[in-house]
C-alpha cells in the first residue's frame, strides 16, 4: 500500500475556454502535479494541445508538469516539450520503433523520461526499457478520452509492476492513468500506485481538495 500518493488532475477536463480557472483549482485543491494530455488525432482519435500549452502553464505555475505524449513519432516533439517545461514526458510504448533511444533523448535533454503502455499492450514489453525510466504510465482506459470507466485488469497490471519493480531493485514510479476516482483509487493504490491522474472526476468534484485527500487515502 502506498501511503503518499501523488495526485495528478488531469487539465484535459478543464474548460478549455478557461484554463487560468482550471489551474487554480488544480493549485487550491492542493495537487502535486499537473497531468497534460498531448494528442495527435492519430496515435488517438482526438486532437488536444502542443507545446505552446505546456510553456503558457509553465509561466503560471511552478507544479512538476507531467505531459503524457499521445502522438506518434514523438521523437519529432521532444526538444520542443522540454523546452516548454516539462518535467516528466512520457511517451507510448507504442507510438514508435526505436523508443529505448527516445527515452534515451528525453534525459540527455534534461527532463524525467516515462514510458506508457494502452491496455492491450502487457508489463511484461516494458521490461527491457525499466532501468531507463521515472515512470511507468499504466494505461486504464484506452487513450484518447477522459471520462471513461477503469478497466479492472488495469489493477493487476499495476501490481505486476510494482513486483517487478521490487525484484529488480528499481525505483521507478508507477502511474495510473484512466477512469481514476473514489471507488478505485484504494485498490490502486493498494496494487502499488504512486501516482493517480484524475481528470473527469476532479473537475466534476464539488470539493476538489477532499477529492484529492480521499484519492490519496488521507
Ligand atoms: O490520457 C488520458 C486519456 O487519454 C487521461 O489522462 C485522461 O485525461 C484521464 O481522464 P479521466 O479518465 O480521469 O476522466
Ligand atoms: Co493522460
Amino acid at each position: 500500500m502506498n501511503n503518499s500518493v501523488i495526485t495528478a488532475p488531469s487539465i484535459l477536463a478543464a474548460d478549455f475556454a478557461d484554463v487560468a480557472g482550471g489551474l487554480r483549482r488544480i493549485e487550491d485543491a492542493c495537487a502535486q502535479w499537473i497531468h497534460m494530455d498531448v494528442m495527435d488525432g492519430d496515435f488517438v482519435p482526438n486532437i488536444s494541445f502542443g507545446p505552446k500549452m505546456v510553456q503558457d502553464t509553465r509561466a503560471r505555475t511552478s507544479l512538476p508538469l507531467d505531459v503524457h505524449l499521445m502522438v506518434n513519432q514523438p521523437e519529432r516533439y521532444i526538444a520542443e516539450f522540454i523546452a516548454a517545461g516539462a518535467d516528466y514526458l512520457t511517451v507510448h510504448l507504442e507510438s514508435t520503433v526505436h523508443v529505448h533511444r527516445v527515452i534515451q533523448s528525453i534525459r540527455q535533454d534534461g527532463a524525467r523520461p516515462g514510458l506508457a503502455i494502452v491496455p492491450s499492450t502487457p508489463v511484461r514489453a516494458t521490461e527491457e526499457l525499466l532501468d531507463d525510466i521515472d515512470l511507468l504510465l499504466i494505461m486504464t482506459v484506452n487513450p484518447g478520452f477522459g471520462g471513461q470507466a477503469l478497466i479492472p485488469r488495469g489493477i493487476e497490471k499495476v501490481a505486476q509492476a510494482a513486483q517487478i519493480r521490487s525484484d529488480r531493485g528499481l525505483s521507478f514510479k508507477i502511474s495510473v492513468d484512466g477512469g481514476v476516482n473514489r471507488e478505485t483509487a484504494r485498490a490502486l493504490r493498494e496494487a502499488g500506485a504512486d501516482v493517480l491522474v484524475s481528470g473527469s472526476a476532479f473537475f466534476n468534484s464539488p470539493d476538489p481538495a477532499q477529492y484529492l485527500r480521499d484519492l490519496s487515502g488521507r
